[in-house]
């Protein structure tokens, strides 16, 4: 037990981060008219070294030009392990728009990290006197990210989001996998000669989810790469927002519907947390802290359940 209120993460919805290539300016119109509550213009692993100026300069004019709505705009820089990042780091600062709401920092594998860039975002923003303090988000995608998930997630007052990669971390943990996410064919249990699939992703969501939920950011599940397999996608989906993620990246524009549909509270389950809520709101008066509702046990630990689907519910109906 902790005597510590839990932090809430920003209250925001982040149900879908789409994701487009700065390199390919074409498609930014097309990222802006889509549904996704997040935007993320790539200047790492989706643009090669060498359209590396002009892919940032491609979205900085993209944060100027373009009417990104009530969108979260994000941009991707390129890693610490890189000549690039700085560069990211003083042009962005320097030259995009204040409509720019966070950076994403890639392969983030201690603390530090974090202070570093830090350090450099809050030195340009005091010298160039900008007002809107830039927010951060991180993807947890090596070994080093997972095994210091929970001080990287203490690492920055700026820090909004938390995302696993899927591909990176299956090649810096060594795993004999190509895939970006989903199942994997050759990680099942064998029972009486029948394979049942297991989730190799699991652990290392919740430990993202873990580190998340104690420092108050959102934990959010990356990039599912087979993007003409729907049900695979929802599959994934599904499963990390029972463990508690609040969406999902899409590596195309199809996969932004289904990942507002899985992170968006359905009415039936909106309807039955308030039941509950009312169940209890009951017992209270009678002076009980626990009650059956559909011949199950709810109590005082079954509010906080349904608040969870009633807050996510209200956030996205508002934002
Ligand atoms: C492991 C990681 O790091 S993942 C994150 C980094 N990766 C990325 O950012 C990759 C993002 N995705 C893409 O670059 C592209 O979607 C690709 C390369 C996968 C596929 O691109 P295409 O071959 O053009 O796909 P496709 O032909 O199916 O596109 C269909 C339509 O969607 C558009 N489109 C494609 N990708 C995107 C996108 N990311 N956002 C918005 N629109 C898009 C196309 O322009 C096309 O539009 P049109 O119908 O008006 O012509
Ligand atoms: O950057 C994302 C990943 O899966 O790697
Ligand atoms: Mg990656």
């Amino acid at each position: 037990m902790s005597f510590r209120i839990q932090p809430q993460p920003p209250a925001r919805p982040n149900r879908c981060q789409l994701f487009g290539p700065g390199s390919r300016p074409a498609i930014f119109e097309k990222m802006a008219g889509s549904a996704a509550d997040v935007i993320n213009l790539d200047l790492e692993d989706s643009v090669s070294p060498a359209d590396k100026d002009t892919a940032r300069a491609n979205v900085i004019a993209a944060t100027r030009d373009i009417d990104w709505g009530t969108k979260t705009l994000s941009v991707r820089i390129n890693g610490l392990d890189t000549p690039y990042w700085y560069r990211d780091v003083i042009d962005l600062l320097e030259q995009a728009d204040e409509r720019l709401d966070l950076i994403m920092i890639p392969k983030v594998g201690c603390a530090a990290d974090l202070y570093a860039v830090d350090a450099l975002v809050t030195a340009v923003e005091h010298a160039k006197g900008r007002e809107k303090r830039l927010g951060f988000e991180v993807i947890i995608e090596s070994a080093a990210g997972i095994a210091h998930v929970e001080e990287i997630a203490a690492a920055s007052p700026r820090l909004q989001a938390m995302s696993l990669g899927a591909a990176d971390f299956a090649a810096s943990m060594g795993m004999q996998t190509t895939g970006i996410g989903g199942t994997q064919e050759n990680y099942y249990m064998l029972h009486e000669g029948t394979k049942h699939w297991s989730d190799p992703w699991h652990w290392a969501q919740a430990a993202i989810v873990a580190a998340c939920r104690t420092h108050g950011v959102l934990p959010v599940d990356g990039p599912f790469g087979d993007f003409s397999d729907d049900e695979g996608f929802r599959a994934q989906a599904l499963r990390s927002a029972t463990l508690g993620m609040v969406g999902k990246w899409a590596i195309h524009p199809k996969q932004v519907a289904l990942a507002n549909e899985v992170f968006t509270p359905s009415q039936a389950a909106v309807a039955e947390a308030r039941e509950i809520l009312a169940a209890m709101a009951d017992a209270k008066a009678r002076g009980e802290g626990a009650t059956v509702y559909k011949g199950r046990l709810v109590d005082i630990a079954s509010i906080k359940q349904a608040e969870v689907i009633v807050r996510q519910s209200e956030m996205i109906a508002g934002g």
